[in-house]
């Protein structure tokens, strides 16, 4: 696997507010050579393929273009943003039914082609949807990566830095659990380089729930504002490229599949753990004091409740 002796080529499916963001943040960083982008609406992945090749003389070479399910065959990585997204009001596990249906066919197109690289997910529900791509694809779990809570712990880095006044990339804070309703912050092992946050004298724990609750309510204050996100994921999807590209053994928290890890089994979830060339290389198993515990096992609970619609279609 991965090892073709040519450029690295990710095909992207579903090239929507998230996909096609994604797409201009890979050609800005130039992350990869060969880049396909592939939809529903073909002439959508035609249109946005044409108007990135147009930004290339400002950029570093690369291909892109609009292709089919055949240029999986030779993809590193295939990551998968299509299917529907939330209205206002509504939560990512009201989307499992739509997309769980979407993505049985999707992955059954991906594998027929012959792929045998690293699938990355960002569908809603992501963590249901990672376990979808899992089971129905027959890969081994190291490469089926969904984005899990990726981008809620950039959220939560990014209001810490600015409630501590430093930078957020000194901020060393993880949300685990469910991307969605049931998240939940690892205050026990949050500092800032290297103190604790606990142990700030000024800290004031109302203040802390407060940024946690903005940060499990980003996506709806979003979506009310303009209808979809797309830039935060976008960005974490390509920092999480990288990770896996670069054979970087980054420390990210994305979903995957428990087996033991934290008492939990045979469910996608958030944690940090180890990226690299292989997909995961190591969940990073956090010793967590007991309402962490208790909330992380309660959201996989949750998810494993919600995963009615993948079961049945396995
Ligand atoms: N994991 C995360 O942190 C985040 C996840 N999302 C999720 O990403 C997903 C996409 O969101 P948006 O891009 O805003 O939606 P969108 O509606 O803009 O794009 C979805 C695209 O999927 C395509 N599509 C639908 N069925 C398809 C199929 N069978 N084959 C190929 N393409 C197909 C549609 O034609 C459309 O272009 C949603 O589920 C959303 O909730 C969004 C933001 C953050
Ligand atoms: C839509 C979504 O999942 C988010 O922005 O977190």
């Amino acid at each position: 696997m991965l090892e073709k002796g040519k450029g690295t080529r990710i095909v992207v499916i579903g090239t929507g507010f998230v996909g096609s963001s994604y797409a201009y943040a890979l050609l800005n960083q130039e992350v990869v050579d060969e880049l396909v982008l592939l939809d529903l609406n073909k002439e959508k992945a035609e249109g946005d393929a044409m108007d990135l090749n147009h930004g290339m003389p400002f950029g570093a070479p690369m291909k892109i273009w609009a292709g089919s399910y055949d240029d999986c065959k030779d993809a590193d990585i295939v990551v998968i943003t299509a299917g529907a997204n939330q209205a206002p009001g509504e939560t990512r596990l009201d989307l499992i039914e739509k997309n769980a249906k979407i993505f049985h066919t999707i992955v059954g197109a991906v594998m027929s082609s012959g792929f045998d690289g690293i699938f990355v997910i960002a569908t809603n529900p992501v963590d249901i949807l990672s376990y979808a791509t899992w089971k129905f694809s027959g890969l081994p779990k190291e490469r089926v990566i969904g984005s899990g809570t990726i981008l809620d712990t950039a959220r939560f880095r990014f209001l810490l830095g600015q409630h501590f006044k430093v930078d957020s990339r000194n901020v060393h804070a993880y949300i685990m659990g469910e991307h969605g309703d049931t998240e939940l912050p690892i205050w026990s092992h949050a500092d800032i380089a290297g103190k604790p946050i606990l142990s700030y004298s000024q800290i004031d724990m109302k203040e802390l729930d407060d940024i946690f609750m903005k940060v499990r309510d980003a996506a709806y204050h979003i979506i009310e504002r303009k209808g979809a996100t797309y830039y935060g994921i976008a960005m974490g999807l390509v920092r999480l490229t990288k990770a896996i590209l670069r054979n970087e053994n980054s420390v990210l928290t994305i979903s995957t599949l428990l087996e033991g890890e934290y008492g939990l089994n045979d469910v996608y979830i958030g944690v940090p753990a180890v990226i690299n060339r292989q997909g995961v290389r190591e969940i990073i198993d956090l010793e967590l004091n007991d309402e962490e515990h208790e909330k992380l096992h309660h959201s996989a609970t949750v998810l494993q409740q919600a995963s009615k619609p993948v079961n049945d279609l396995t």
